[in-house]
């Protein structure tokens, strides 16, 4: 059989993204020649750093060669500044809706061990809209300024998201047929929402979303709604009862961060901005100021996010060797990060990881 060549863009982008990608680089380098896969790799460029030297956080070079050349891309994190800067816009957030990477999907799991709770849920988040679309604007009133932004809810968005959320929620639970210990009896879709106060968009969004999931082949997905505060109430208490969240866009980005907490560290989260045929790997955590340069980052959300990038790529057995090498090493617990309660360098749990290949 001949090999099948991926070439995937590397954006490593700002602060720990430049300690974190190269890792991602070298997983996909030693996976076992066996499974008949390449890769070429391209070089990126995006980011803070990327706009104080060229004004252009998101180098039209690097859309185009994402577009044109890449079957995938490793995005590390970006440093985006707290107040506005003339010119800057979040590169990440601008390629989501450039290259329509209409879906955010985050896993959040954790490793089984004495004690610990038991979580395995995924957060499918919608990538494109919401509040996301930046329509923001200031003005004077008699009594001081005032700041607006617009929250658009399409309902071709809502239903999209709707959708992926019942395939990855039916894809998930033909793992379990085939063996693997869940945790989960059946499929289940929580839809997430603010309807109650927010009636015209998260009530498009809910009624969309439930519209979707009643198509014919959803018919052995379960399907909850949950409203967003008293989700963050439950998933706290009870995180054990989610099986896939689908959330529009900003809830989705607070609940995967709040989640992240729950199984230890935001730097075991991944995730993957997934549209048709194409698919970012990218961690949940940022740019990390407070610790970038120290070689300490835990390098294992974005392990895990190029293994998600491989599932969305079709190649769900070089994924699976990436899961399982890391969980091997969380099992053992012996090679854990500073975020983990641990003294291991980004280099010692990579190196750890790479041999359990
Ligand atoms: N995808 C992205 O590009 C992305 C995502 C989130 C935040 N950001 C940007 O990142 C910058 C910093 O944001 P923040 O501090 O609010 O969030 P953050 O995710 O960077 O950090 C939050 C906390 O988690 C820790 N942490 C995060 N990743 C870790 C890892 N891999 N290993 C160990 N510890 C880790 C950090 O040290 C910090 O204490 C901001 O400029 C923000 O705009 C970018
Ligand atoms: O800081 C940025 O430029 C993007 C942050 C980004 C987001 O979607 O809001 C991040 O929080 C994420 O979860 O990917």
């Amino acid at each position: 059989m001949a090999a099948r060549t991926l070439k995937i863009g590397l954006i490593p982008g700002d602060g720990i993204g430049k300690e974190v990608i190269p890792a991602g680089k070298r997983i996909l380098e030693a996976l076992p020649a066996s499974l008949g896969l390449k890769f070429e790799f391209i070089d990126l460029k995006a980011g803070w750093e990327t706009f104080q030297e060229t004004g252009n956080a998101l180098p039209e070079e690097t859309v185009s060669i994402l577009k044109s050349e890449c079957d995938g891309a490793l995005f590390g994190a970006v440093s985006s500044p707290t107040t506005a800067v003339k010119g800057y816009s979040s590169p990440i957030v601008a390629l989501r809706k450039k290259l329509d990477l209409y879906a955010n999907v985050r896993p959040v799991k954790s490793v089984r061990g004495p004690g610990v709770k038991p979580i395995d849920m995924v957060i499918v988040r919608e990538n494109t809209e919401d509040l996301y679309v930046k329509e923001e604007k200031t003005y004077d009133t008699p009594e001081g300024k005032v700041a607006e932004a617009i929250k658009r809810i399409s309902q071709r968005a809502s239903s999209r998201i709707a959708t992926i959320a019942g395939e990855i929620a039916l894809r998930r639970q033909k793992i379990r047929e085939g063996g693997s210990p869940s945790i989960h009896k059946g499929p289940l879709v929580t839809v997430t929402h603010k309807s109650n106060v927010l009636s015209q968009t998260d009530g498009l969004f809910r009624v969309t979303a439930r519209e979707a999931l009643a198509a014919g082949r959803f018919t052995s997905v379960a399907v909850e709604e949950q409203i967003v505060d008293s989700m963050v109430y439950k998933l706290f208490r009870q995180p054990e009862a989610y099986d896939v969240i689908v959330a529009p866009n900003l809830y989705g980005d607070i609940l995967s961060d709040g989640a992240a907490a729950l199984v230890g560290s935001l730097g075991l989260v991944p995730s993957a901005n997934v549209g048709e045929g194409f698919a970012i790997g990218e961690p949940c955590h940022g740019s990390a100021p407070d610790i970038q340069g120290q070689g300490i980052a835990n390098p294992i959300a974005t392990l895990r996010s190029a293994a998600l990038m491989l599932e969305f790529l079709n190649e769900e057995a070089a994924a699976a060797k990436i899961y399982e090498a890391v969980d091997a090493n969380l099992e053992e617990g012996k090679l854990l990060n500073p975020d983990l309660g641990g003294k291991a360098k980004t280099e010692e749990v990579v190196q750890d990881i790479l041999r359990r290949l």
